[in-house]
């Protein structure tokens, strides 16, 4: 069965909602969206909800394989997204990006 809901940390919102966050990296537990589905988004701290995101792709992405375009696309540097998915994620390889569009 796919996954219909997304949390994101609070501090993801304003970049989520504004277009300038446009990929999640998730792991191996989170990476069942079907493609083009659209997906209620929450705070991961209160469950508030804020907004939905219809699902454009998961592909795998090892740890090792993050590059400028991943931070790019979540509107951070390199070595800030390194070191916010070693926080989440710590010594996890097996990774997926999941890039979204905002519809609602
Ligand atoms: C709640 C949570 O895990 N949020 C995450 C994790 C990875 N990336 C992201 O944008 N948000």
């Amino acid at each position: 069965m796919s996954l219909t809901k997304i949390t994101f940390f609070e501090r993801f919102e304003a970049d989520i909602l504004s277009g300038k966050k446009t990929i999640t990296i998730r792991d191996e537990s989170e990476k069942d969206y079907a493609l083009d589905s659209v997906v209620q988004v929450s705070t991961y701290e209160t469950n508030r909800w804020f907004c939905a995101l219809k699902i454009h792709s998961v592909i795998s992405l090892p740890y090792s394989q993050l590059s400028e375009f991943h931070a790019q696309q979540e509107n951070m540097t390199l070595l800030a997204l390194k070191t916010v998915i070693q926080e989440i994620y710590p010594n996890i390889e097996s990774l997926y990006v999941i890039s979204y569009e905002l519809v609602g």
